[in-house]
């Protein structure tokens, strides 16, 4: 039986703004997010943020979405995140992509060179939704209890006890 294959890509156009530096690409087969490189040289002093060019503009079909995920390596390593996690890429947005990134460390400043990858580009289907307004909305057994209402690193406490 022929099987559809998951992995069949997503037909994405690209403009490169700055010819000198690659496509996106996936690292390894099978990965979700394209590596998105810097054009210029930045350096983030702790705390500090900087919105950096990728030196890319796409075209997405229409239903699909481009996020801009941070790098665990470099989080991990460096603190270097992006302030927006995940930066939204809507498929009507023909301008440059550009990541906001954000030095966590409290100590050490990160210094990146044009050409280094700064974050990863996922592709993904997503539903829109039809607002409906009603007076009421229908019960739920977790109703408007929320931000740590289950309890905290423990097992969930049982419903109606918070404390
Ligand atoms: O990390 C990001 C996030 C957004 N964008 C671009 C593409 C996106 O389609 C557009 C708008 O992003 P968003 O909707 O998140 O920002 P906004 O503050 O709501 O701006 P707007 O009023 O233009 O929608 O900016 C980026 O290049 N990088
Ligand atoms: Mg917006």
């Amino acid at each position: 039986m022929l099987t559809p294959d998951p992995f069949a890509p997503v037909p994405v156009e690209v403009v490169r703004l700055d010819a000198d530096l690659p496509l996106p690409s996936y690292a390894r087969p099978g990965d979700a997010g394209a590596d998105l490189l810097t054009t210029v040289d930045v350096t983030l002093a702790p705390g500090e943020r900087a919105l950096v060019p990728t030196g890319i503009a796409i075209a997405l079909p229409d239903g699909f979405v481009a996020l801009v995920h941070p790098r665990s390596g470099l989080a991990a390593r460096h603190g270097l995140s992006i302030l927006n996690t995940p930066g939204t890429i809507d498929a009507g947005y023909r301008g440059e992509i550009k990541v906001l990134l954000i030095n966590h460390d409290p100590t050490e400043a990160i210094e990146l060179r044009r050409g280094d990858r700064i974050a990863q580009l996922v592709i993904q289907r997503f539903e829109r939704a039809a607002f409906a307004e009603v007076r009421e909305l229908p019960a739920s057994v977790r109703g408007d209890g929320g931000y740590g209402s289950t309890g905290g690193f423990g097992h969930p406490t049982p419903r109606g006890d918070s404390s």
